[in-house]
């Protein structure tokens, strides 16, 4: 069974603390939009789709609990509290995407005087609700397109060996994942040999989620220290890399988890195919390129420090970025729910 992330039920939501993982599993309840914005600012729960699943649904529960009868007065506040969710974190744009999406929404149930006000939370929570069906449906075809184009690219029905970076799998979407998914669905044709994961300094997310996944999942498995991976390819065969996303520009500039990059960088001087797995939702159109994307800064105490453990001296100075642009000319394909293309193909994807 793959691991829940989320756990929701019209008018209770709980997230799996990401930060306690993998040694400890502990649920903290999200009662409203204020608890939606603390725990993704925290990054108690992270990863591009799951902050827009779980910053929407705190806003869900919220609302259920709201006995408001003036429609005026909701969609108000609804985009209030639509744009402070999104304020929580700058870099991924999936929340932005759902955020308007739901001010459209509630602009027109607003406007169109044959709806309720009850009928008005009805349609609104319910279209919050069915993200939750709808990312897990979106990684399942990003999984299948995305191991279709890496069994493509390979000569023979040799062995697949995949190295990812950061953590894209249950734990930060809605469930299966998306460089995960096509990892998952690699395994499920069974011609998946290894899969390398890096450590992904400075908050560990591959040594602590991703790492827990593959065990979870007893997908064959290896973790690397980060500065490992120009070795890795220089001295075993990789047939992919596949990574994530948190904002793809319109020209395939992709924003992801700070030194995607480099691996990048040392895939192409490698002449190992790069791959971008992102849903829809997480390209954005409006930008025309990466240097556009905010980049968010973190603080220095999440490099300085391990846990309650300080690693780094004290009185350095740091800088911690959590995202770096990998320019789209390193990117082999992007693999979307609506078939893989190349970076410069974007536009001609049809998102209906
Ligand atoms: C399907 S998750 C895609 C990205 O959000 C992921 O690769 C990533 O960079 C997550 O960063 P995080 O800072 O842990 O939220």
């Amino acid at each position: 069974m793959s691991l829940e992330s989320i756990k929701y039920a019209r008018g209770s939501l709980e997230i799996l603390d990401q930060l306690l993982l993998p040694l400890q599993t502990r649920y903290v309840k999200v009662q409203g939009v204020e608890d939606g914005w603390k725990v993704i600012n925290k990054m108690q729960v992270r990863g591009a789709p799951a902050i827009a699943i779980v910053g929407c649904l705190s806003l869900a529960v919220e609302l259920e609990r709201d006995n408001n009868s003036d429609k005026k007065i909701m969609r108000q506040e609804i985009e209030g509290k639509l744009n402070y969710l999104v304020s929580a974190r700058p870099t991924a744009v999936n929340i932005k995407l759902a955020a308007d999406e739901l001010i459209n929404l509630a602009n027109s149930l607003s406007a169109d005087e044959t709806v309720t006000p009850e009928e008005f939370k009805e349609r609104f929570i319910s279209r919050i609700e069915g993200m939750l069906t709808k990312d897990i449906e979106d990684n399942k075809a990003i999984g299948r397109y995305g191991c279709e184009a890496i069994l493509k690219t390979l000569e023979g029905d040799g062995p697949v060996r995949i190295l990812t970076h950061c953590n894209t799998g249950s734990l930060a979407t809605a469930g299966y994942g998306t460089a995960l998914g096509v990892i998952r669905s690699l395994q499920e044709t069974k011609r998946l040999d290894h899969v390398y994961c890096t450590e992904t300094r400075p908050y560990n997310q591959g040594a602590r989620l991703t790492a827990y996944e593959l065990v979870h999942e007893k997908i064959p498995s290896t973790l690397i220290v980060d500065s490992v991976v120009s070795a890795l390819m220089n001295t075993r065969r990789i047939s992919a890399v596949v990574v994530g996303a948190d904002r793809v520009a319109a020209n395939g500039d992709t924003a992801n988890k700070i030194g995607t990059y480099q691996i990048a960088i040392t895939a192409k001087h490698h002449g190992v195919p790069f791959y971008v797995a992102a849903p829809l939702t997480s390209i954005d159109m409006s930008l025309t390129s990466g240097d556009r994307i905010k980049i968010e800064e973190r603080p220095d105490r999440e490099m300085t420090h391990v846990g309650e453990h300080r690693i780094a001296a004290p009185g350095i100075n740091c800088w911690n970025p959590s995202f770096d642009v990998t320019p789209a000319a390193l990117i082999t394909g992007i693999i979307t729910e609506k078939g893989v293309f190349a970076p410069d193909k974007l536009s001609e994807i049809d998102s209906k």
